[in-house]
């Protein structure tokens, strides 16, 4: 189907066929018509022209058939009407015929001929025929005639339909297809229609039928929109809840991470985190070549403290040294439970003499304290120990251990630094080679 084909041009043409046929079928019946009326007005006056020639021949007494045709040369009306076939006969001979197209021995040819007339008079018998070719000479003349009217009839009726019918057809579709095309799909209203057009059934009915939809557009975005409102509260709520959900599992996580990583009893890191850290410190440092200190620190007589107040007493003792060590240090090193009533301290770029500073300090915070209503008095001992270049962290852990050792063998509540990794080889050289 050709898509540039206008709905209106389409209407044109079928209209002009439909004219065209229907006018060309009115037409025929017409011609049959005229051609039927001619034909009996043709046999009405061969009818007449034959009796008024037989009467002209009635005075002719002679009844031989060559008398009659000699008379019959006589009779000048006869003569000069050659619009019939006129044939004169007597009982005795055979009609012969005064026209050129038919021989003197033939019938007429009555398939050419609109009727026959005989008329008897006496022995004399006369017989007219019309020929029918001037009938059809007319009839040809009016066809041609006539289809020429049609043709400029159909000329006129194509210009006349166009500038009225078509333009208005045109028109109508163009005001709705406008009307559609600044349609708010968003927020559709119903068409108002153009108001000439609304007087015709057709445009009234598509107006409705186009409203009809806009109204379940808008239903059904209504209905949309407020499923979408509803979802989006669902979403809304199981977000929340998610979340709520999310933040219990992130406490539950920081305190399962905290209970991994503290001692339940000091609140300091406990032993295992403190491995970790002490691992990574040491591969920090020695990667960047730089200082990193230990000090391991012992509560001194420890056991007189369980064995005087007991337990759970050496249990708060011990919970508030943590905490006063832990205040004192601060952010300058990392403080954890080593072990029973022994605590360990990891100071990042604290070379011997810092550090010894630092463990000094701790050990001055306790010694001046107090604990339990001011009854308990401790004290701690501390080994300090740097970590050498190339030495793991197993050996800096011995160095301090072998530094608290001497601390408690040289009479507690001090502070003994551990010979540095190159001290203890010159010590070891001296030894294997005594002067
Ligand atoms: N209350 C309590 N006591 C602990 C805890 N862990 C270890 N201890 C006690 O700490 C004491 C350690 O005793 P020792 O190893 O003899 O050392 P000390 O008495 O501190 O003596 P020195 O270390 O030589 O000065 C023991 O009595 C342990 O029971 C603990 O978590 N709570």
């Amino acid at each position: 189907m050709n898509t540039n084909r206008t709905l209106a041009s389409f209407i044109l043409h079928k209209a002009l066929a439909c004219y065209f046929l229907s006018a060309v079928f009115v037409f025929g019946i017409m011609l049959v018509f005229f051609f039927e009326n001619q034909k009996n007005i043709q046999a009405e006056q061969a009818k007449i022209y034959g009796k008024f020639v037989a009467e002209k021949l009635q005075d002719v007494s002679t009844a031989s058939l060559g008398d009659l045709v000699a008379h019959m040369g006589t009779l000048d009306a006869i003569a000069l009407n050659d619009e019939f076939n006129v044939g004169i006969a007597t009982k005795s001979t055979d009609t012969l015929w005064f026209k050129t197209e038919v021989s003197s021995a033939d019938t007429p040819r009555r398939q050419w001929s609109t009727s026959v007339s005989n008329v008897q008079l006496g022995i004399i018998s006369v017989t007219t025929s019309a020929p029918l070719q001037p009938i059809y000479d007319a009839l040809l003349y009016k066809a041609q005639s006539y289809l020429v009217l049609l043709v400029v009839q159909l000329l006129f009726l194509w210009a006349l339909f166009k500038f009225l019918v078509v333009r208005f057809i045109r028109r109508a579709i163009q005001l709705l297809s406008r009307d559609l095309e600044i349609l708010n799909l968003k927020n559709p209203t119903p068409l108002a229609g153009d108001p000439i057009l609304s007087g015709f059934s057709e445009y009234r009915r598509i107006l409705v039928d186009i409203n009809r939809v806009i109204t379940s557009l808008v239903v059904s975005r209504n209905q949309v929109e407020r499923m979408n409102e509803q979802l989006e509260e669902k979403v809304r709520e199981k977000t929340l809840s998610l979340e709520e959900k999310n933040n219990t599992l992130v406490q539950l996580n920081q305190h399962l991470s905290t209970l991994a990583n503290t001692d339940s009893l000091t609140q300091v890191y406990n032993r295992t985190r403190f491995d970790l850290l002490f691992r990574e410190n040491v591969a920090v440092s020695q990667r960047r070549k730089t200082n990193l200190s230990l000090l391991l620190i012992d509560l001194d007589d420890f056991k007189n403290v369980n064995d005087q107040y007991g337990h759970q007493v050496g249990d708060q003792v011990l919970k508030h040294v943590a905490q006063s060590l832990s205040e004192t240090l601060g952010d300058h090193g990392i403080l954890a439970r080593w072990g029973g009533e022994e605590f360990a301290v990891l100071l990042p770029y604290y070379d011997e003499q810092r550090a010894r500073g630092m463990g000094e300090i701790l050990r001055q915070s306790i010694d001046t304290a107090y604990f339990e209503d001011q009854q308990i008095h401790i004290t701690l001992s501390v080994g300090v120990a740097r970590l050498g270049d190339d030495e793991t962290g197993n050996q800096l852990l011995n160095r301090a251990d072998m530094a608290l050792y001497e601390a408690k063998e040289s009479g507690r509540n001090r502070v003994i630094v551990a010979k540095s990794v190159e001290q203890k080889q010159l010590t070891f050289e001296a030894l294997s080679n005594p002067k």
